[in-house]
This record gives C-alpha cells, structure tokens and sequence, in this order.
C-alpha cells in the first residue's frame, strides 16, 4: 500500500490524465525562496535603500572575490551593512565584506554589492541573486557583475581579464534556476530569450578603454561557466567544460545575470583570471587552486580593473548626459 500524496490525493490519482495535466494552483510546489521573496518585499528593501541613501542609483556593481575595491572607490558613499538591511541574507566568504555601498562614480550614481551570495554557502539561487532585483527596483539599468575565475583558456594567463560574452549555465544543465517557481510579470517573463544576454556594446568599449589603458594582450573575450562549488574542480571536469567552449570557472555570476536579463537590465560582466586551471594530470602541487592565490591576485589586479570599471561608467554617464 502506498501512503505518498500521489496516491492519496483526491483531486487527481497518479497514472491518470488528470493528475498530469492538472494546474491547479494547490499542484504547484512553490519554492521557499518564491515565498520569501515576493515583488513587495524586494519592493521594501529597495524603498529602505533609495529612501536610506537619497538616491536612485543607475548602476549596480557586484564585487568579485578580492575584488570589494571596487566599492572603495564610490564616492560620497551611503554604506548599508547587509545585517541590517530588512530581509537581506548576510555575506559568509572571505573577501566579500557584507555591504551595499551607494553613491556616485564617474557622476554616475551607483549602488555596489561589496559582498555577494553564492549557491555554496547554502543560499538558494533565488536568493543569490535576489539582490539584483532589488537593484532593478532602486531604479538600475545596467547591472555590472565581476568575479575571480579559473583559466582554463590556455592562452589566459593569470592576472588577465575576461570580459564575458555568453555563459554555460552548469546549473541550469542540473535543473536548478534562480527563475525556479512561480514568475511574477512584474520583474518579467515567464521564458526570458538569453541569446545576447551581454551587451555587446559594453564589451566593444571595454575593449578600446582596454587599449587605451595599454593592458590590450591582457583582455580576451570569452565564455564563463559557474559551477556549484564550494570545491574546485577537477581534472576530468576541466576537460569536459573546456570541450564545451568555456574560457573561465567560476561559481557566481551566471544566476545574476539570467535574474538581470528577466528584469531587463543591460549586463557587463567580466572575470578576472586568479588562477590558471590544469586539463592534464599532473603531480604539481601548484595546480591545485586555493583561495587565498585568488584572493592575493585580485588584490594585486584591484587597479586595473577599478580603472576599466570606473572608465566604462564614465562612458555610460557621459552618452546618458
Ligand atoms: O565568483 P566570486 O564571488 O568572485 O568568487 C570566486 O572565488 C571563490 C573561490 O576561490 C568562489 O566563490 C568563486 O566563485
Ligand atoms: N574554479 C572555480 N572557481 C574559481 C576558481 C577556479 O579555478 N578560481 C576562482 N574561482
């Protein structure tokens, strides 16, 4: 005898046509984070920033790991510790501070995630990238996401700058997305096209202000593939994903952006290489990836990328003005 809800339920009995086809709202499991998360409380915190900061920031920053200078350098800056924004997850990873700092750079008003959640720490994809939402109701268009990445690119070496211009959404392959659960219209569509998810002007400017900043052999265009950590990957992995055409590994980034391009926001995203990943077997011990190598190089390549970001706003404010 079965005791499982299939065979008990009444409205519909498992095998049958029914059952299957039904949608009636009481079949629907809605995810917790679905629950958590409503429009109206992601309308809450964006009013507790706008309100806290005086501001309707233009631009969302999220720092990578060992790349929370980004935020430093915001100016006239309204700092929010993420512990005391109402509903907010707080920050577990070394290098990521736990703060949203609001303010202004290159005369544009910017808010920046110094600090962002990842699907490791036990955080739902949802509520990773819930922030993101809350940045599109501060009033956000273009969403610049940044992350400390492995190389398996063998022409990149470490130290080097992927801007990305597409993703393989490892998760997603698992049946997990942060769009998981009812949609609610209001931030976007139920099946948001992600063909051109980056934009491609973003990218071409960046390129030229790379250029200018006389760092061009150091930026490459490439494919990102967040994984869902906490561990590195191994040999046969690195294999694998680089046979699909990805460039760089990471475990953040992808599910913000797909939450960025449901709601409609330009994205700019780039990796900065902290580590080159082996695809051979080998015994040195150096091919092992460790976290404070990733947390040294972006601290060593904080500048360069402060540079290129601060230059790219200052082309997206000056075209606005
Ligand atoms: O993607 P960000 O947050 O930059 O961090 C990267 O660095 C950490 C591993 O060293 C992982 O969290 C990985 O995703
Ligand atoms: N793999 C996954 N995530 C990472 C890496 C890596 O090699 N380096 C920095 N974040």
């Amino acid at each position: 005898m079965c005791n499982t809800d299939c065979c008990s339920n009444p409205k519909g009995k498992a095998g049958t046509k029914t059952a299957i086809n039904s949608t009636n709202s009481s079949d629907i499991i809605p995810t917790p984070e679905s629950l958590l998360y409503p429009y109206e409380v992601i309308e809450e915190i964006a009013d507790f920033i706008t309100k806290g900061s005086g501001m309707r920031p233009k631009i969302g920053i999220i720092c990578g790991s060992g790349l929370g200078s980004l935020a430093d350098i915001i100016q006239d800056p309204k700092i929010f510790e993420y512990e005391k924004i109402p509903n907010f997850p707080v920050s577990t990873v070394e290098g990521h501070a736990g703060r949203l700092v609001v303010g202004t750079l290159e005369g544009a008003t910017v808010m920046a995630m110094q600090g962002r959640f990842h699907f490791y720490e036990g955080y739902p994809l949802a509520k990773c990238s819930m922030p993101v939402r809350v940045m599109k109701l501060c009033g956000v268009e273009y969403l610049f996401a940044t992350n400390a990445a492995g190389g398996i690119n063998p022409r990149f070496a470490v130290g080097d700058i992927m801007l990305m211009h597409d993703h393989v959404n490892m998760l997603g392959f698992a049946g997990n997305s942060p769009l998981q659960g009812p949609n609610d219209p209001r931030f976007g569509p139920r099946f948001p096209a992600l063909v051109n998810s980056y934009n491609k002007d973003l990218i071409n400017k960046a390129i030229e202000i790379g250029k200018a900043m006389g760092i061009e052999s150091n930026i490459h265009v490439g494919v990102y593939s967040c994984l869902g950590g906490p561990n590195y990957e191994t040999i046969a992995e690195l294999k694998a994903l680089r046979m699909m055409g990805v460039d760089a590994v990471g475990m953040s980034t992808v599910h913000e952006v797909i939450t960025a391009r449901h709601c409609d926001m330009k994205v700019f995203a780039f990796s900065l290489i902290t580590n080159k990943c082996a695809t051979e077997y080998s015994d040195k011990k150096d091919d092992e990836a460790n976290h404070d190598e990733v947390m040294a190089v972006a601290k060593n390549r904080q500048k360069a990328c402060c540079e290129l970001v601060s230059r790219l706003i200052r082309e997206i404010h000056m075209a606005s003005a």
